[in-house]
């Protein structure tokens, strides 16, 4: 049986989920995934930073109601999140980032991703700036240092799409995708046709764990044209930049464009689209679209997403699932894990009696 140490880097929604799991699911892994989990460090910006090389206790650090700093109190605790020395030196052999999403340049979450490579960490994330912004420079640093860096979560939560698509659908010759790949505007959107307005349904997205810190980005089109830049560049072989794609949210639909919708049997969602030209160059873009009730995604709620692949040799495989949450993501950070599991690398891990 394999022990990863693992250090997390944050502590909001999604990491505080990863500990849950880990406390309520730890044996059940261990039996049936080969591996369990031991948090050696842990780095908040708001909570501090602490090491402990035998192990924090999962279940107490869920339990425990920390207020600012708090994790100074703890034994090789501080009030401050000293992430440079915490990636760098936690005797931690997986990384795990869920800071916040910096939709401008990645930062500081594509630094917390460098040292933990440079360190011979390997790195899972379901923060979307590294993985949009930095993806070539980072994978150069994994394969150099012969660790992974993993990030199904980046896009869609922990419904696999980036692996099933890179995997499962190998030799398909991908032509481009289009999905609703926010989970909070299509939620936002959702509530809205249910007449609730558009700050109060935000508001409900917030507090069950969908949005982001800044939820501008969810409804500007932000998140999504990080996502497609994601997909586009990882499964069309594109190399985009946010800034290549045009992008729209939907801030400014009102309650009477719903309606209006409606009352011509069709609903506003926001679509993220790319496809490759005939050139070869990739296109793609953010934008708020009217779906007749036929169309394939105008059935999709809720923060639920889906993303239909263009094939050439299937045609259209649509793949659908969560989009957002915190239990949904922690799960993809597990998936990612698995992956590093299954690729061998147990090797970097203690082996266990
Ligand atoms: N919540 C969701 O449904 C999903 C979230 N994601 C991404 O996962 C990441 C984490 O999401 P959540 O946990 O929901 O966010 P959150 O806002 O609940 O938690 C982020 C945590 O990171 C901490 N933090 C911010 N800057 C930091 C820094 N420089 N150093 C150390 N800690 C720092 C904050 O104090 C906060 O506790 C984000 O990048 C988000 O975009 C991806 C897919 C779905
Ligand atoms: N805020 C995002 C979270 C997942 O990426 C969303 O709502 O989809």
């Amino acid at each position: 049986m394999t022990i990863y140490n693992i250090a997390l880097i944050g502590f909001g929604g999604v990491n505080r989920a990863l500990t849950e799991l880990i406390a309520a699911k730890n044996q059940l892994w261990e039996r049936d995934l080969g591996f369990r989990l031991n948090i050696v460090a842990v780095s908040d910006l708001y909570l501090g930073s602490v090491i402990s090389p035998n192990g924090l206790d999962a279940k107490t650090l869920v339990d425990a109601k920390f207020e600012k700093g708090g994790f100074g109190q703890l034994s090789g605790g501080s009030a401050e999140a000293d992430n440079e020395t915490i990636i760098k030196t936690a005797p931690a052999d997986i990384v795990v980032e869920a800071t916040y999403t910096n939709p401008k340049d990645g930062e500081p979450a594509v630094s917390h991703c460098r040292w933990a490579l440079e360190t011979g960490k390997h790195v899972v994330t379901t923060n979307k700036g590294p993985v949009a912004i930095a993806a070539p420079a980072l994978k150069a640093f994994a394969k150099t240092n012969g660790v992974r860096f993993e990030y199904e979560g980046a896009v869609m939560s922990g419904t696999p799409v980036i692996r099933m698509a890179e995997r499962t659908l190998a030799g398909a010759e991908l032509k481009g995708f289009e999905g609703i790949l926010n989970g909070t505007s299509n939620f936002v959107l959702g509530r809205m046709e249910s007449g609730l307005d558009f700050a109060s349904a935000v508001k409900e997205a917030q507090k069950l764990g969908y949005a982001e810190a800044d939820p501008t980005a969810d409804v500007e089109g932000f998140d999504v044209r990080l996502k497609v830049v994601i997909l586009a560049n990882e499964l069309l072989g594109a190399n985009l930049k946010p800034e290549d794609i045009s992008c729209k949210g939907v801030s400014g639909l009102s309650l009477s464009d719903i309606e209006e919708a409606a009352k011509a049997n069709s609903r506003w969602k926001l679509i993220g689209a790319a496809v490759r030209n005939d050139d070869g160059s990739v296109t793609g873009s953010v934008s708020p679209k009217r779906l007749g009730l036929d169309h394939p995604l105008a059935g999709v709620n809720g923060a639920t997403n889906a993303v239909s692949l263009d094939t050439e040799l299937l045609g259209a495989v649509t793949i659908t699932g969560p989009g957002a949450g915190r239990i949904e993501t922690a799960y993809a950070l597990l998936s990612d894990i698995v992956a590093i599991h299954s690729a061998g690398a147990s090797s970097t891990a203690k082996e266990a009696a």
